[in-house]
């Protein structure tokens, strides 16, 4: 803030009195009042002071007031300061006129009167304010064009300046580091050759310039670099004429990076990029809003790779990032550049095709991916085997909207899934009456244990010769409310998918044991081994181990009365972990039995290698006895390929005597099938098992 200026007057006079009287006269004036008794010692408070005015007298002795005015104007500091004479009234014209020559401003006589004095004083003290004032506000613009420069050199943003007919005439160094220039290269140009894209503001100067406000371009550089620019313009006019214009703009190339970044995050999937689901939906809308007009179809392709998890698991999650990205170069190999390949999560990928001119077309490129496919992907050096399955659907047929159409893709690739995988099907309406079903029934299985709805059946296995029952199967069993009896082989898959397996099979095991403890506590040694399904996903749990363990301990049933069944694909599909987990098995004393032997195609040196001791003959086979001579065949080859591995041999499904009398030429350990029992609830078990007891203690005696 500017600060109270208060004016200084300086009286000289070598007589104390004038000095006490003049300096008690301008008491009143808002001034200080200095006083020199000599021009000595007056010329010495000049220098150090910066006086309004100086009353000076004339006669002095030593230095009288006329050479004292001529130093005091000798000196630059002090050469402007008025002076004012006091001298004697009766001096003439000559005298008088030397005072002016020296640089007097006016003169006063003595006696000196009080008015005029005052009057004559208070004039100077006046101009010097006002010179005062004057010299603050110089200083103030001073002040302020510098810090406008100091501005525009430090911005970081470009600042150009432009004159009245809108050529460039000023850049400050940041817009000269920008664009490349020397401040005197900027001379000949034009702003609009600085642009990259014509924009219509720019052109228009200096119309419509104060409406550009963050506008977004392009520019270029001497050197021919293009950056993107934020700019905004503003018009300079004085008196309401354009003399000249201003754009400020800003290099924004890092926040278009990093918006490029975000944008590729959102909308790419980082590992293979392709697009994501989200993309991907987008799309689909797009091409279904473009072809809808001209009736023609979109498909899509749902694509899931069939043994991924098993590669993931086994050879690590970078050689599955591997064989994705594989995937994704051959996917997008195999289709037009104009189709679109996404990934939309995991190992699910999803091809767009338009202007195809029927369904063989999409079937053809479905079939020349299954093709491809089947080629081995190296990875890691390994080569590594994956098939797919595909799931079609076809904009207007299966679906009018995306999500219609990628849900409809989606059940018929899981349909093709369940046909057994490496393979395509087509959507149709069905397919959806199904998986709704398949919905409905999953929601009812989540219930089924807490609502007390699952129990165990119990089928015997029996001894040929004397017809003993030596073992008993555990069949699960759900019985719902307004449903009825559930078939397992509808439901066991269902909850194999969803997981639910896991808690219906631990407490399979668990109910399934307690019923053997309570047989064997019944029975004593001679009481069935109990034969437990249990499904892969069960197998790869690690706890699945723990829960045996735990419900063996809880029950005290003895291990070698526990018999583990679990099918052939089961013990074919991960070979490391498995064989490891049935060694742990067999440690504990459990039996091991392969289920549906001979449905699959076991290598036989491999399963040599598997701790097994059981093989049951898939009932497709027995059925075949007596109609069909291959399954004939493969039965007498099960049974020589166990003899010499020296495993036991259930014959599952054995219905009628034909069945049994193949058998006698072709001795089997063990018989299951509705010529002896049926599965039962385990009161009718035990019964038959008692009933069973007291017989041969009655033949016995
Ligand atoms: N036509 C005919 N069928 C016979 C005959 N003898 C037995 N069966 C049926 O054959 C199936 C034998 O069980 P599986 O092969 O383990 O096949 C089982 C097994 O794979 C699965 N399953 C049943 N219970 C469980 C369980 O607790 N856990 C798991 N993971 N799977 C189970 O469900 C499948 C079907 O079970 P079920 O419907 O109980 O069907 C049973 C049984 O009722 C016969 O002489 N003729």
């Amino acid at each position: 803030m500017e600060q109270y200026y208060k004016p200084k007057v300086l009286i000289v006079d070598d007589i104390p009195t004038n000095l006490f009287l003049m300096s008690k006269i301008l008491q009143p004036l808002d001034a200080h009042v200095f006083m020199a008794a000599s021009g000595e010692e007056a010329l010495s408070l000049t220098l150090r002071h910066q006086f309004s005015v100086i009353l000076l007298d004339v006669q002095m002795p030593n230095m009288d007031g006329f050479e004292t005015a001529s130093l005091i104007r000798s000196y630059f500091e002090t050469k402007c300061v008025p002076i004012i004479f006091v001298t004697a009234i009766h001096k003439n014209d000559t005298y008088i006129l030397r005072g002016y020559e020296v640089g007097a401003v006016d003169y006063l006589f003595k006696p000196v009167d009080r008015d005029i004095l005052v009057s004559k004083v208070k004039v100077f003290l006046e101009l010097d304010r006002q010179r005062h004032a004057l010299e603050e506000a110089m200083n103030s613009i001073k002040t302020l064009g510098h810090q406008k420069e100091m501005l525009l050199e430090c911005a970081g943003e470009g600042i150009v300046g432009l004159d009245s007919q809108g050529r460039i005439t000023f850049m400050n160094p940041a817009a000269l580091s920008m664009l490349g220039f020397q401040t005197q290269e900027i001379r000949d140009l034009e702003l609009g050759d600085l642009f990259v894209e014509d924009d219509p503001g720019v052109r228009s100067f200096p119309d419509g310039w104060e409406s550009i406000r963050a506008h977004e371009n392009q520019l270029r550089s001497k050197g021919n670099r293009t950056f993107p620019v934020v700019f905004s313009s503003s018009v300079i006019r004085e008196r309401g004429l354009v003399t000249g214009g201003v754009m400020v703009f800003l290099d924004i190339s890092e926040r278009k990076k990093a918006e490029q970044k975000l944008l590729e995050l959102a909308n790419y999937d980082h590992l293979t990029k392709l697009p994501n689901r989200t993309t991907f939906r987008q799309q689909l809308e797009k091409m279904i809003s473009r072809n809808k007009r001209y009736d023609r179809k979109v498909s899509v392709i749902f694509l899931d790779l069939d043994n991924f998890k098993g590669i993931n698991d086994s050879m690590g999650h970078d050689a599955g990032d591997a064989l994705l990205k594989g995937l994704a170069k051959l996917l997008i190999e195999s289709v037009r550049d104009y189709d679109v390949v996404a990934r939309l999560a995991g190992d699910e990928f999803g091809i767009l095709l338009e202007g195809f001119e029927s369904a063989r077309d999409v079937i053809m490129v479905g079939q020349k991916i299954l093709e491809r496919i089947q080629a081995p992907f190296t990875i890691q050096g390994r080569q590594v085997f994956v098939t797919c399955s595909l799931g079609i659907a076809t904009f207007p047929e299966s679906g009018t909207d995306p999500e219609a159409l990628i849900k409809a893709a989606d059940i018929a690739m899981y349909e093709a899934k369940r046909e057994g995988k490496d393979t395509l099907k087509f959507f149709d309406q069905s397919m959806q009456i199904q998986a709704r079903q398949r919905m409905e029934l999953e929601g009812e299985l989540r219930h089924a244990l807490n609502r007390n709805e699952l129990s165990l059946h119990f089928q015997p296995q029996v001894d040929p010769g004397s017809h003993q029952i030596k073992g008993m199967e555990a069949l699960l069993r759900w019985n719902h409310p307004t449903m009825g009896s559930v078939s397992p082989a509808k439901f066991i898959p269902l909850a194999e998918e969803t997981g639910l397996i896991l808690p219906i099979g631990e407490w399979v095991m668990q109910q399934a044991c307690i019923q053997a403890a309570s047989w064997h506590r019944h029975f004593g040694p001679k009481s069935p081994r109990m034969a437990v399904n249990v499904s892969p996903r069960q197998l790869k749990k690690g706890a699945f181990l723990d829960v045996v363990q735990k419900v063996l301990a809880e029950t005290s049933l003895p291990p070698g009365l526990l018999e583990i069944e679990l099918t052939e694909s089961t013990i074919m599909e991960d070979s490391c972990n498995t064989i490891t987990l049935l060694e742990e098995f067999h440690r504990l004393g459990l039996m091991i039995a392969v289920d549906d032997f001979g449905t699959g195609y076991s290598s036989l040196s491999y399963l040599t290698r598997l701790p097994v001791d059981v093989l049951k003959i898939d009932r497709s086979f027995v059925s075949g006895i007596g109609t069909d001579l291959n399954s004939e065949v493969i039965i007498r080859g099960i049974l020589s390929l166990a003899e010499s591995m020296e495993l036991n041999v259930v014959a599952e499904g054995v219905e009628d005597r034909e069945h049994l009398e193949f058998f006698q030429n072709h001795p089997c350990q063990l018989f299951q099938g509705y010529y002896f029992h049926k599965p039962m609830t385990g009161d009718q078990a035990t019964a038959l098992l008692k009933d069973q007891l007291t017989r041969r203690m009655v033949s016995n005696t």
